[in-house]
This record gives C-alpha cells, sequence and structure tokens, in this order.
C-alpha cells in the first residue's frame, strides 16, 4: 500500500535520507528502528508531505504523494501520531478528536468520538477538559484517537510510548495490538525493541539515513550484535 523508494531528503544544509526504501502492505505492521538522529523522524515527515522531497518518490496505493500538502496526504488515508503527540492545548479532548474527523468517503466510518472513546475509556469523562491540562498518558491517548479520527488507512506512529509510566505504556501497547488485529496497517517508530518485536510482522534498521537490515522479530531478536551495533541494547 506504501511504497518508499530511493528517497531522498533534509533540511536547508544538510541532506539526513540518502536513498531510503521501504514498503508497507495492506494489514502489515512494521517498525522503524535506529539509533538517535539516524533519520527515522526525518522519513516520517516526508511521507507525511512535513518536509520536501529532494529525490525518489513515496506511492500511497499506487499514487506518487510527491508535492501533496500534509492535509491532502492525510486526507488520502495516512494518519500521523507525532513525537511529542502535539495534540492542541486550548481545545477540549472531543474538540480535539472533532478537529480532523473525516470520513474518506467511506459511507460508515470506522471511527467517529463514540468508538474512539471505546478504544480510551479513561479519556470518556474527560471529554470536556482542556488538551493543555491532560496527563502524557491522556495526551497520548488523544494523538492516537485524533490520529484514527481521519479513519486511516496506514497509522504512522513516532515515539508514542515514550516518556509514559510503565502501566500507561502497556495500556497503549494493548491498543496498538487490539488495531493491529482488526486488521489496521501501522508504521511504527519505538526504542522498546521487546514491545516492537510483539507487535510488528516486520523490522526496518536505519542507519545515517539508510536501510541497513530489515527482518523478521524472530531474526531481529536472535542476533544480538546486530542489536548492539545498530540499536545499542
Ligand atoms: N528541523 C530540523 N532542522 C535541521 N536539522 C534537523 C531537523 N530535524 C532533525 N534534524 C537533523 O536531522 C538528523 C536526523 O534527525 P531525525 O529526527 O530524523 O532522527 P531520528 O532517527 O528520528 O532520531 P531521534 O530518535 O533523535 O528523533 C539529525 O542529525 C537531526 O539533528
Amino acid at each position: 500500500m506504501l511504497k518508499v523508494t530511493d528517497l531522498q531528503a533534509g533540511y536547508e544544509d544538510s541532506q539526513v535520507l540518502f536513498g531510503m526504501d521501504l514498503a508497507v502492505g495492506k494489514g502489515e505492521v512494521l517498525s522503524l528502528l535506529g539509533r538517535n538522529g539516524m533519520g527515522k523522524t526525518t522519513t516520517i515527515s516526508s511521507i507525511m508531505g512535513i518536509i520536501d522531497l529532494d529525490d525518489g518518490d513515496i506511492q500511497l496505493e499506487g499514487r506518487s504523494l510527491r508535492g501533496c500538502s500534509p492535509y491532502e496526504i492525510a486526507r488520502l488515508g495516512l494518519g500521523l501520531v507525532p513525537e511529542g503527540r502535539q495534540i492542541f492545548p486550548n481545545l477540549t479532548v472531543r474538540e480535539n478528536l472533532i478537529a480532523t474527523a473525516s470520513n474518506r468517503g467511506q459511507s460508515a466510518p470506522r471511527w467517529t468520538v463514540d468508538t474512539v472513546l471505546e478504544l480510551f475509556p479513561m479519556l470518556r469523562p474527560l471529554q470536556d477538559r482542556m488538551g493543555v491540562l491532560l496527563s502524557g498518558g491522556e495526551q497520548q491517548m488523544l494523538a492516537i484517537g485524533r490520529a484514527l479520527m481521519t479513519n486511516p488507512s496506514l497509522l504512522i506512529l513516532d515515539e508514542a510510548t515514550e516518556g509514559l509510566a510503565p502501566l500507561v505504556r502497556d495500556g497503549i501497547w494493548q491498543v496498538l495490538h487490539a488495531l493491529r488485529d482488526a486488521g489496521l496497517s501501522i508504521l511504527i517508530i519505538d526504542k522498546n525493541v521487546d514491545a516492537l518485536a510483539r507487535l510488528a510482522d516486520r523490522h526496518y534498521i536505519i542507519e545515517k539515513g539508510r536501510i541497513m537490515w530489515s527482518g523478521s522479530s524472530a531474526e531481529l531478536l536472535a542476533d544480538e550484535e546486530l542489536r548492539h551495533r545498530f540499536l545499542g541494547v
């Protein structure tokens, strides 16, 4: 469904991605791993149209996303849970959810305020609370809920469990397992290799803006040297 080919991108005076290739199939869960500063977030920013491509292509269902705005890309079916959550601080929980709602022409959208609140029952009593007043975990649930409200065909998460208490983290992993089991395609960046190995079908390791390795969870867990060399774990 999503195909990234020879992607080159970066910032004003520094190239970060030097020919990234990756592909996510329908219903597949992929992880993007790598040490800090290797280009994971830059890859996602390129896919979402937040930064321009210098070369290469990104295709969704065979259609090139080159030149599309982040808004258009969201409308085409990519839902982003950004690093740092970035929820709207001065909107309520409900307003945050409604702000991105879109059913993309589907007659019965799967995700509505009600179905998001069923997925995250802890948000139900907080519907009228301002985003700024939520805890980190509540903000993270809201950020995932807000991305789901676009009824995406691919959900992309950048460090969705970072900085959260262990129990809250476990809750987020459980939700991601439920979304996977319901058939949603997911591309996820996280530091927890064990949790990623349980969730994802395949993993890509990025090093200095290129994919250095890709493989299954079993292959990733079996190769201690690989994890030490490219992930420092
Ligand atoms: N807005 C920006 N302007 C200029 N350089 C940037 C910008 N954002 C990131 N970079 C640089 O691009 C490189 C790749 O950063 P990126 O955030 O993509 O890495 P990452 O693999 O996601 O790592 P991290 O886990 O630290 O977020 C780094 O050298 C970083 O300093």
